[in-house]
Order: C-alpha cells, then structure tokens, then sequence
C-alpha cells in the first residue's frame, strides 16, 4: 500500500505517525516538502486521486486547513477523525481516502490508533454505495 503523507509541523504525534506508517511497510509519499497547509492538503489529494497513493493521511495544527484543503481536489473524501470510531466510520460509511488530524490536539499512542483503525478498516460498506454514488455526483 501506498500512503500520501503531509504535515505543516513536526512533533512528536507526527512522528510517531510516520513510525507506525514505516512499521507497516508502507510506501510513504510525503508531499511536505516545506509547504504550507493549503498545498500540502492540496497535494495530498492529488497524489491520491492521480493513483499515486492509495490513501493519503494529514496533519496540521487543527487538522481542519489540510482537510479542507484536500477536500478542493475532486475525488477525495477527507475526514477529520479524532478516535479510531470516526476514523473507522468515516472508512465504512464514507468511503474516506484521506485521513485528517490534529497534531495538536491528537497525543501520539491515540493518532497511531486513529491511523490504524483507518487503515485496517475496508471501505466502503455495500450498503452505502448508493450514497458514496451520490456524494459524487455534488462535484458537478
Ligand atoms: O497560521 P498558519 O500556520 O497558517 O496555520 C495554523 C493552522 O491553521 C490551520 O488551518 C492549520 O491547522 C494550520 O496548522
């Protein structure tokens, strides 16, 4: 599996997401790169929708700008998730392809459980294929 990664600051709970993303075996495509919050959110759903990345996963201060960001790329589906039921929730029932998170807010032992939850859980559910669908359709 492939990951885009992308935060707008580094401390400990981005750290140990990235550890638990390199203790995966997981491809990483950090985007980061010195951006700022809006182009690594930006980035990150690009690299997804383009098929470089299977799932992507950001970090900011609130999680709010690299969601919101990402959420401007058409295609993506990226979910602010605070404990692994969102983060599962948002896999099951909305199709997520990008995780968002505070790294603020989130300590690291609960962003590697959001980001496990996340990527351990199947989306979407069958029964939400109808509005997955129709999520879609609100591009046009
Ligand atoms: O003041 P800057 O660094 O632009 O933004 C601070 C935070 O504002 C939020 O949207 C992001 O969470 C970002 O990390």
């Amino acid at each position: 599996m492939r990951v885009a990664y992308g935060a707008d600051d580094a401390n400990e709970t981005t750290r140990a997401v990235q550890q638990a993303l390199a203790d995966r075996d997981i491809e990483v495509v950090d985007v980061t790169g010195g951006q700022q919050w809006p182009d690594i959110g930006a980035a990150v759903g690009k690299a997804v929708t383009d098929g470089t990345a299977d799932l992507g996963v950001v970090l900011c201060w609130t999680g709010t700008g690299t969601a919101i960001a990402a959420n401007k790329v058409s295609g993506v589906r990226a979910a602010l998730a605070w404990d692994p039921w969102i983060a599962a929730g948002a896999r099951r029932w909305n199709d997520a392809n990008v995780l968002a998170m505070s790294l603020k807010r989130l300590a690291p032992d609960v962003a590697v459980e959001v980001l496990t939850a996340f990527l351990d859980t199947e989306g979407p559910d069958p029964d939400e294929a109808a509005n997955i669908t129709r999520l879609g359709t609100l591009d046009d």
